[in-house]
């Protein structure tokens, strides 16, 4: 089977060039299982990708938080997937329920944001339907009442949730699909409650809020240790 474990650091609207390069610094000298062992994504704001990515170690990955449903052009305050390309950004995070919820974004938009992003060879982290290429997609499950509130889902409740979305992912695209793909947990994943989610054999990785602006944002990539040694 072999679902490389996968750790996002989304960063949301948080930080300023001083505490970017703070947050940097920490993980350019933690130290992490190897890049086979676990893939690392951090997200910052918009204003300071190109900054990250250029400080950031090579093994980590880069993620942009949103972008444009198409090419870009007259659309006034859009970054577009072009961009993103552009600058070196191989990742990006689309259809967060806080985008959702305060921005009003429907499925459908999200579904075109997707396909589009994926057009460009960006990767998504996504939890969307119009997926054409499940190659370059990593599902994110978070349940909104986890998200910022200190509630975290139990390991029980992440595992059923993620074992319903590998069997929808059987059901309707295929067995290959569904045991390549792998599904993320968010919501209030700290360095106390990680081990147990990563221990489930449906948890593949974790997109992280808060955490992710803290040096236990280190713990939470090394869960997958934990991953590594559990048997499946
Ligand atoms: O929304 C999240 C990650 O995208 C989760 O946020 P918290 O980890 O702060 O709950």
């Amino acid at each position: 089977m072999g679902r490389r474990f996968f750790v996002g650091g989304n960063w949301k609207c948080n930080g300023t060039t001083d505490e970017v390069k703070k947050i940097v610094k920490t993980l350019n000298e933690a130290e992490v299982p190897p890049e086979d062992v676990v893939e690392v994504v951090v997200s910052p704001p918009f204003v300071f990708l190109s900054l990250v990515k250029s400080l950031l170690r090579s093994d980590f990955n880069v993620a942009a938080q949103n972008c444009w449903v198409r090419k870009g052009g007259a659309f006034t305050g859009e970054i577009s997937a072009e961009m993103l390309a552009n600058i070196g950004i191989s990742w990006v995070i689309l259809g967060h329920s806080e985008r959702r919820l305060l921005l009003r974004e429907s499925n459908e938009f999200v579904g075109d944001k997707v396909a589009y992003a994926l057009s460009k060879d960006i990767k998504v982290i996504a939890c969307v339907d119009k997926i054409s290429d499940w190659r370059n997609i990593v599902i994110a499950y978070e349940p909104v009442w986890a998200i910022g509130t200190g509630k975290v889902a139990t390991p029980a409740q992440a595992q059923e949730v993620h074992s319903a979305l590998r069997n929808w992912l059987l059901q309707n695209v295929g067995a290959d699909v569904a045991d390549s793909t792998r599904i993320i947990y968010g919501g209030s994943v700290n360095g106390a409650n990680c081990k147990e989610l990563a221990a489930q054999p449906d948890v593949d990785g974790f997109l992280v809020g808060g955490a992710s602006l803290k040096p236990e944002f280190v713990d939470i990539i090394n869960s997958a240790v934990i991953k590594a040694s559990s048997p499946q």
